[in-house]
C-alpha cells in the first residue's frame, strides 16, 4: 500500500508539513539539516510505531508536548499521535490495538545508515533485515517469531530467579518456535540468494562468488534441544539463554572470504542494497503487497554508475520511494516523479515532473 498524501506536525525540526505523493519516486531534497530525514522518520514511525534512530522524545519537536504523522492510504486513513508516553493509533477513525498492526496496513522498507550498511554491521543488524523480508514472504513467520520471543523471555525471567532447579518449563517452547524459525530463515535465503547474485554480478561484474551462509545461532550440527541441555549451567549463571535463533547470524562472503573483509565501503552498501533489492524482488514475485521504500542520504558513498544502477533497479520493481539527497544533480536523469525541496524543516518548493 502506498501513501497518497502526508501529514506532519511537530516531528523534529519540522512545525507542519504536508504533501501529496507521487506513486513511485518522491525525491526530498535539501542542504544538511533541512529536515529530510524528519520526513523519512515521520513515515517511518506511521508505519512501524517505532523511531528508526532517536529516542521518542527526540522526535518530538522541542517546545512542543505532542506530536502527529498521518497519511492518505488508497481508500483509508491511518494516523499516530504521541504526546508524553502516551500513544494513540488510528486506523479509519477506529483505535488500533496493537503497533503490530501496522507492518501489515503500510509496509516499509527503511534504509538508513545501520541497515544500509548492514553487511559489514553487528549479526544483530542483518537478523533484522533477514527478519524482515521473511515476515512479509512468509505469513506464519510474525507468529512464530513473537511465540519465541515470550517463550526466551519467559526463559530468561526463570533463569534469573531463585528457583532455576530442575526442569526448565520454556525449553520446549523455545526448541519448537526455535527450530521453526530457523527452517523458514533457511527456506527464505534460498530463495533471495540467487536473486542477489544475479542483481551483485549485474553491477559489479567481474567480483563473482558471492555466497550467503546463515548459522543459526547453537552449535552447528546439534539439535537446538540438545544445546540448550549442553549448556544449563552457563545459562543459569548467566541468566540468559546462550543458544538460540536470537543469536543467528548471515555471513555474506567472496569467492570463501568474508565480504567486509576485500570491499569498499561503496562496494559494500551496493551489496546490501542488492539483498534489499532481492527481498522485494521475492515478495512481487509472489505477489504480494510491496512496502514503500525509505531511503535516507541516497547518494552516499554511491558513484554515478552505482546510482544509476540502483534506480534503475527500483525503477523496474514499480514501488513508492521516498529518497533523500542533499542537491537535485544527485539524482539520475533517467528518473522523473515529484521533487520536494526542503529547508529548515519546511518545504519551499514542490515540482512533478
Ligand atoms: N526534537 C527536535 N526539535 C527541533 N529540532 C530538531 C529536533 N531534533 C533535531 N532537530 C533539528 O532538525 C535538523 C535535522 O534535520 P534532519 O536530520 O531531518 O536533516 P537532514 O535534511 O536529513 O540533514 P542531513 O542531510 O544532514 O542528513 C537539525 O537542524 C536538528 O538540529
Amino acid at each position: 500500500m502506498s501513501l497518497e498524501a502526508l501529514h506532519i506536525q511537530s516531528v523534529r525540526c519540522i512545525e507542519t508539513l504536508d504533501l501529496k505523493a507521487d506513486h513511485q519516486w518522491n525525491w526530498l531534497i535539501g542542504a544538511n539539516g533541512a529536515g529530510k530525514s524528519s520526513v523519512l522518520e515521520a513515515i517511518h514511525l506511521l508505519g512501524t510505531g517505532q523511531t528508526w534512530r532517536h529516542g521518542f522524545r527526540h522526535v518530538q519537536r522541542e517546545g512542543d508536548d505532542a506530536y502527529l504523522v498521518s497519511a492518505h492510504l488508497p481508500d483509508h486513513f491511518l494516523a499516530l499521535r504521541r504526546r508524553g508516553d502516551e500513544r494513540e493509533i488510528r486506523y479509519d477513525g477506529e483505535p488500533l490495538g496493537s503497533a503490530w498492526q501496522l507492518l501489515d496496513i503500510l509496509p516499509l522498507q527503511s534504509l538508513h545508515d545501520d541497515n544500509s550498511h548492514f553487511v559489514s554491521g553487528t549479526a544483530e543488524d542483518r537478523r533484522r533485515v533477514l527478519d524482515w523480508g521473511i515476515y512479509y514472504a512468509d505469513r506464519y513467520y510474525g507468529t512464530v517469531f513473537r511465540q519465541y520471543r515470550r517463550a526466551l523471555l519467559q526463559r530468561n525471567a526463570w533463569l534469573k530467579s531463585d528457583h532455576n532447579h530442575g526442569r526448565q518449563p520454556w525449553d520446549d517452547a523455545v526448541i519448537v518456535a526455535g527450530e521453526d524459525i530457523q527452517q523458514r530463515r533457511q527456506a527464505h535465503l534460498a530463495a533471495v540468494q540467487p536473486e542477489v547474485v544475479t542483481l551483485w554480478e549485474r553491477w559489479s561484474g567481474s567480483l563473482t562468488g558471492l555466497s550467503l551462509h546463515l548459522h543459526s545461532g547453537w552449535k552447528e550440527g546439534m539439535a537446538l534441544g540438545d544445546c540448550l541441555l549442553r549448556d544449563h549451567e552457563q545459562d543459569r549463571e548467566a541468566g540468559y539463554t546462550h543458544s538460540g535463533p536470537h543469536r543467528a547470524n548471515l555471513a555474506f562472503r567472496i569467492r570463501g572470504k568474508p565480504a567486509p573483509d576485500i570491499l569498499s565501503r561503496g562496494q559494500l552498501r551496493v551489496l546490501g542494497l542488492a539483498y534489499r533489492l532481492a527481498q522485494v524482488k521475492i515478495l512481487k514475485r509472489a505477489g504480494l503487497p510491496l512496502p514503500t521504500i525509505l531511503i535516507d542520504d541516497f547518494a552516499a558513498e554511491l558513484d554515478a554508475s552505482a546510482r544509476d544502477w540502483w534506480v534503475n533497479e527500483l525503477d523496474l520493481l514499480g514501488v513508492q520511494i521516498f529518497a533523500a539527497v542533499t542537491t537535485a544533480r544527485q539524482i539520475p536523469a533517467t528518473v522523473g516523479g515529484s521533487h520536494f525541496c526542503l529547508a529548515a524543516g519546511q518545504l519551499e518548493k514542490e515540482t512533478a515532473s
